[in-house]
Parts: structure tokens; sequence; C-alpha cells
């Protein structure tokens, strides 16, 4: 048996064998999750005109003012205003020519057609540049970068009605056990709801796959074998358990029935150790560990970046971010530990619970706290590199 590969060794040889996905056009409403292949560009400018950021007065020159008319949004007043006079105008109304400057209503006093300051207007003041945002021809966004919400109304908001992205990722998640059962409620005493399908599922179609589940199947080399003829020709299949050296663990004897390339088997990380990568055809396939805990954190760890390269993403790998320890940590052992850890007042709380099946510990976590193999002890307040997972109150 091969010893367990670094993480960052695991990372490099994974990457290395994603090819992303073809690109199509897609509707901008039913872009978000999707990962642009070609940039997005400003079809038109904004504000298309200087416009007001306030409702109140459009103003010439210094007051007193006499009121000609109004300017409100959708409907520009379309004289000059000259020095000594002003416009109502609304807020997101353009600024008509010759106004220089914005009154607020609660700064106003009007008698009649009237109008006088209690506070007098800067010029400039409010008022919303021609193009500040930005203009026609403008990249907003670029390759490689995942559809949000905010993106999708700058699409919107540029003028744009469709965008070119890829594919989205056609993924199958297969899990194995004699021991599990499909429906929570008919559950015997002796054997266990399956958990991980529905978990990496969620996280799989939050990541923007369109998700298959297989499963639970039970611990037969047949039956195993044709959870992966269903899943054949699909982008990747993802299974969880039977990963590691029992008798019953019969992933990789499996693949190995069906002549597929194994790519590598075994991280040196804690928990997910027996993770497996390997490409049968033209599908990869990712080996994930039984145990909930190892399953969701080589989720997180290579399932997530798989689908992301296979979306386009430019940067499919989690990013750390140092939050300051609340307590302090001991010293860490021979693997690369993931510690579960809460976000208290800004700080990153360590669960005492480290057992890779500990579900209720998984799921009041924020954070995955990085631990380098034989690390020291981490004094409290000292920055540690930290994953969000966003599973506990702060989600
Ligand atoms: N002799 C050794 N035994 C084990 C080793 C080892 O190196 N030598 N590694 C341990 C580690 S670390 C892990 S992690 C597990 C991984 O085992 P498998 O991937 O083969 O997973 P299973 O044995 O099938 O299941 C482990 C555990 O998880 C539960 N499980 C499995 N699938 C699901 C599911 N879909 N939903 C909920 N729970 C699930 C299963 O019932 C088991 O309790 O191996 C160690 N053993
Ligand atoms: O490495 Mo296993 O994934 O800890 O329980």
């Amino acid at each position: 048996m091969t010893a367990p590969i670094p993480l960052e060794e695991a990372w490099t040889r994974l990457l290395a064998m994603i090819t992303p996905l073809e690109s199509e056009m897609v509707a901008v409403d039913d872009a978000v999750g999707r990962v642009l292949a070609e940039p997005l560009v400003a079809r038109r400018t904004q504000p298309w005109a200087d416009l007001s950021a306030m409702d109140g007065f459009a103003c010439a020159g210094e007051g007193p003012w006499r009121i000609t008319g109004e300017s409100r949004a959708g409907q520009a007043f379309d004289g000059v205003v000259t020095s000594g006079e002003a416009v109502r105008i609304s807020t997101g109304a353009a600024v008509p020519e010759g106004a220089d400057r914005i009154l607020v209503v609660e700064e106003a006093l009007v008698e009649g057609h009237e109008l006088a300051a209690t506070e007098a207007p800067e010029p400039g003041r409010h008022i919303r540049r021609r193009g500040f945002d930005f203009a026609s021809g403008d990249i907003l966004m670029e390759a490689g970068q995942r559809v949000s919400p905010a993106g999708l109304a700058l699409a919107r908001a540029s003028g744009n009605g469709t965008l070119t992205a890829l594919r989205a990722p056609r993924v199958t998640l297969i899990e194995c056990g004699d021991e599990l059962v499909a429906d929570p409620l008919e559950c015997p005493d002796d054997r266990l709801p399956a958990s991980n399908g529905a978990m990496l599922g969620a996280m799989a179609s939050q990541a923007g796959a369109i998700v298959q589940r297989i499963g639970p199947v039970a611990d037969r080399k047949s039956a195993l074998r044709e959870a992966f003829e269903t899943a054949r020709g699909n982008d990747l299949i993802v299974t969880m358990g039977g990963a590691s050296v029992g008798d019953h663990d019969l992933v990789k004897p499996v693949l190995e029935e069906l002549g597929a390339e194994l790519t590598f088997w075994r991280v040196a990380i804690r928990p997910g150790k027996p993770l497996l990568v390997a490409r049968w055809e033209g599908t990869l396939i990712l080996g994930l560990p039984g145990n909930p805990v190892s399953s969701f954190v080589t989720g997180k760890l290579f399932m997530l970046p798989t689908i992301g390269v296979l979306s386009g993403e430019a940067r499919p790998l989690p990013v750390p971010i140092p939050i300051p320890l609340r307590g302090s940590l001991p010293e860490g052992g021979p693997r690369r530990e993931f510690r579960r850890a809460r976000l208290v007042d800004g700080e990153a709380c360590p669960i005492e619970q480290r057992d890779s099946s500990a579900l209720r510990a998984l799921a009041q976590a924020d954070l995955l706290i990085d631990r380098p193999a034989h690390a020291g002890e981490a004094k409290a307040g000292t920055p540690v590199p930290c994953y969000w997972i966003a599973n506990g109150a702060n989600a």
C-alpha cells in the first residue's frame, strides 16, 4: 500500500486531470451559479445621464430660486434651468441642463413657486454623474467568474439578456453500505439512515451541478458495478463509503475491474485519508470516505473544486481566511488536520469533538481550521487559516 500523499500534491494531480466543459448561451435570469466563458461586456452606460441621488430640487446657482417644473425618474424635464431657477426632482431622475446642485426636501422652504434653503446646497452634491458605474463597452465580469445574484443584476442593468457560460456539470453521487437505509422514518435500530448522499448532493447543487443520486447500494460488487454503469457518461461520479481497506470496501476493486485508471488513493489529511481519485473513460471519479465528517471535508476540499474546474471557475480551490484563535490549540499530529470550529465574536473557537462520524459537531461548525502536520502549539489570539463552511449559527 502506498503512503498517503500531501494535500497540495493531491490538488495538483486532481486539477491536472480535469478539462473544463463546453460553453453555451444562457439567459441571464437562469445564469446564477454558472461560470462565464467570456467576459461580460456592458451594452449601455449607467447612469445614462447625470441623475439625482435624492428627492428635492435641482437648482441653478445659489438660492433663492423659482420653481419652473419637475423631473421624475422615467420622465425628464425637457427644458433648461437658468440661474435662480429650480425644478422638483425625484431620486433617480435626470438633472436638467443648467442645474448644478440638489437641494434635499428636508432643507427646502417652499412657498408657492418660491424656494429657499435652510442649508445652502453645495455645487455637485447628490448628483450621480453619467457613466460613473459603468460605460458601454466596459468589461464588467471576467471569464471564469461565477454569476452571483448581484452579478445577475449587473448583467441586466448593463443591457444583457444572455451570456456565455460553461455547461453545468452532471454529477452522480453513489452511496454504499449494507447498513444504510434510504428512508429515515423506516430505519431499524441496527441500521443507519443514509445521510452523506443528501449532504453531498446539496453541496454539489449549490455549486451549480446537475445532481443524480443512486443508493444506498449494497456492499456487493455486482450492485456497485451496476451503479457505476447507471452513472456512465456523467462528468463526475462521487462515491461515499467503501473507500477504505476493509473486506467490504469495494470501490477500488470494482473500479479496477471496470478498467478505471487510478490516479491516487489516500491523502495525508484528517479526516478524509482514504480519498480515491480515478478516471473511467471520460468520467472523473472521486471516492470519498464514508464517515460523514470525512465525506463533508473531502467534499469541500475535492468535490467542490472538481465541480469548479468543470464549470470553468478560474480559482477553484478554497481560499483560507486568517482568523484569530479563541483559546489555544495543542501541537498537531502527523496528519494535516481540518478542525471544526465556531466563529464567536470574530474568533475561531475549536469544537472539542473530533470524531469523523460526529454529525452534530459538523452541523454546528462555521469553519474548518487548517492545522499543518506537526504544527506547534497555537496560542490564543494567533491568526489561524480557516475555511468558511457555513454550517453553524452564522450560516
Ligand atoms: N483498518 C483500517 N480501518 C479504517 C481505516 C484504516 O486506515 N485502516 N481508515 C478509517 C478511516 S480514516 C475512515 S474515514 C473510514 C472510511 O471508511 P470507508 O470509506 O470505507 O467507509 P465505510 O466503512 O463504508 O463507512 C464508514 C462509516 O461511515 C458510515 N457511512 C458510510 N456511508 C454513509 C452514508 N452514505 N451516510 C451516512 N453514514 C455513512 C458507515 O456506516 C460507517 O460508520 O475507514 C476507517 N477504517
Ligand atoms: O480520515 Mo477518516 O476520514 O478520519 O475518519
